[in-house]
């Protein structure tokens, strides 16, 4: 049977209403994808403590989590994920990208201009809807 796998994403805002978005390596699973940097909720952790960490281990800087955009299951070949993905802020730092290959502020109307992962879709289509 699949593994399920329980992950957090970031949809984090900008002053001037731009989304950062980050490309996946080569060396990671589901190379080449733009994603909400996040990953996998550990133990007992909440999604927030869960992202707060990720971001900070990924980008490292510091984040405020707030209202959830969306929560979907998508069955990859091999996994299957349940993203939940909630709209954030920076409170300090700028994000450096640590793991990825290319990172992007961008204006909610152009999201599908990049290729996001699968599971993401749902959350650009909300994002997009909404403004
Ligand atoms: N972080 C994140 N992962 C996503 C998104 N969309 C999506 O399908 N995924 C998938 C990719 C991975 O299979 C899984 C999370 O992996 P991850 O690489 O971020 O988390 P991790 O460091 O804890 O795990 P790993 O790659 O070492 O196995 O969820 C997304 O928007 N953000």
């Amino acid at each position: 049977m699949k593994k399920t796998v329980h992950v957090v994403g970031a949809i984090i805002e900008n002053k001037n209403k731009e989304i950062f978005c980050a490309l996946r390596s080569s060396e990671m699973t589901l190379p080449n994808y733009w994603e909400f940097p996040g990953g996998k909720i550990e133990g007992d952790e909440t999604p927030q403590e869960a992202l707060a960490r990720e971001i900070k281990e990924e980008f490292n800087c510091e984040i405020s989590v707030g209202r959830k955009i969306e929560d979907t299951t998508y069955e990859y070949e091999k996994v299957i994920v349940r993203l939940e993905t909630y709209l954030s802020v920076i409170l300090k730092g700028e994000p450096t990208a640590l793991e990825h290959a290319e990172t992007r502020w961008v204006p909610r109307n152009q999201l599908m201009s990049l290729e996001f992962a699968p599971a993401d879709i749902p959350a650009v289509e909300k994002l997009i809807a909404e403004k």
